[in-house]
């Protein structure tokens, strides 16, 4: 593996999740990390990503650096011949070059500015290192995707699924800001790869982009969704048809047990921080239904999967 900024950067996805649950099993003895160096970049806050990704290069032997640009380092510049007499001090060009000789991989977190759209589809933060870095660059969540959480949701799902072909639902929940379409997009691209029944509910207004939906079926009753699902998976986003906006919605959307009633007792998740009572309620993340912290444990393992296969790729 070259990169690691979209789920299309596996092609052997089977092999992928088998050699991650490895992993958690046993680690390797050969650690194929010694002697390089992770970089991780962040243009906004984290926990999971930051931790698991920093843990899965150390079990690697890789050596880490963090460091939160957004806040800092200097103000980055991104467009190719700006006059830059303004407020940013530095050209991505010169930062990506800089790092690439202190790093073996950059990995980079950036979320969409939600206003233009074809800005964030462009990928601009992302995509730009991606160009101007000449090491590898893994995506730590960017404007429209997030893969290595995409990633882990496969490992958890496979890890408690009792069924041929379950039915996973990826259900829309309120939330107070606007956020970004990124897990929920890089969710979908995963599950039509995989061997389930996906459906998307979501209101009205919230449809993800075309491209990512494909031939998913949208089921505008939440409830409805939920029947005889065996996986759950609760996620909000800001509306892609307005883009970036958050739509008066009329009915309750937050998950609690009792939407759940007709579900084949299934397995909720998310890929956190939730935001408890709106998002999903108390009843379902204190039960046993949950498996959020599970799901948020196998970050590691996807974490380290792709980190070891770009380091095998360029040994
Ligand atoms: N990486 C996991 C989710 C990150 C981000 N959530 C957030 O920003 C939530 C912030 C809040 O609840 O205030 C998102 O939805 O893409
Ligand atoms: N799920 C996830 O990416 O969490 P963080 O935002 O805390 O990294």
């Amino acid at each position: 593996m070259k990169n690691y900024t979209s789920i299309s950067d596996i092609d052997d996805l089977e092999g992928i999740i088998r050699e991650a649950r490895s992993l958690k099993v046993k680690n390797p003895e050969s650690r194929v990390g010694t002697g390089k160096t992770l970089g991780m970049l962040f243009f906004n806050p984290s926990l999971r990503t930051r931790l698991s990704t920093e843990k899965a290069a150390k079990l690697l032997g890789m050596e880490v650096m963090v460091m939160n640009v957004g806040t800092d380092g200097w103000a980055l510049e991104f467009e190719d011949g700006a006059v830059m007499n303004s407020d940013k001090a530095e050209h991505v060009r010169e930062a990506a070059a800089v790092l690439s000789q202190y790093c073996d991989i950059i990995a980079v977190r950036a979320f969409p500015g939600l206003k233009d759209r074809e800005k964030d589809e462009s990928e601009q933060v992302l995509n730009s290192f991606k160009k101007y870095a000449s090491v590898p660059v893994v995506n730590l969540e960017s404007a429209t995707g997030h893969p290595l959480q995409a990633l882990a949701d496969a490992i958890t799902i496979q890890e408690n699924n009792m069924v041929k072909r379950p039915k996973v639902v990826l259900s829309w929940a309120p939330h107070p800001k606007a956020l970004p379409q990124s897990v929920a997009n890089s969710f979908v691209e995963m599950m039509q790869r995989l061997e389930v029944d996906l459906v998307i509910t979501n209101p009205e207004g919230y449809d993800l982009a075309p491209n990512i939906r494909k031939d998913t079926k949208v089921e505008h009753d939440q409830e409805k969704a939920f029947e005889d699902a065996d996986f759950v998976y609760v996620k909000n986003w800001s509306s892609y048809e307005n883009y970036g906006q958050v739509l008066n919605v009329q009915k309750n959307w937050t998950v609690d047990q009792a939407k759940l009633k007709n579900s084949n007792n299934a397995k909720v998740m998310h890929c956190l921080p939730v935001r408890r009572n709106v998002v999903i309620a108390d009843d379902v993340l204190d039960s046993e239904n949950s498996i959020v912290i599970q799901q948020a444990n196998n970050r590691t393992f996807a974490a380290q999967v792709v980190l070891k296969r770009i380091l095998e790729c360029t040994k």
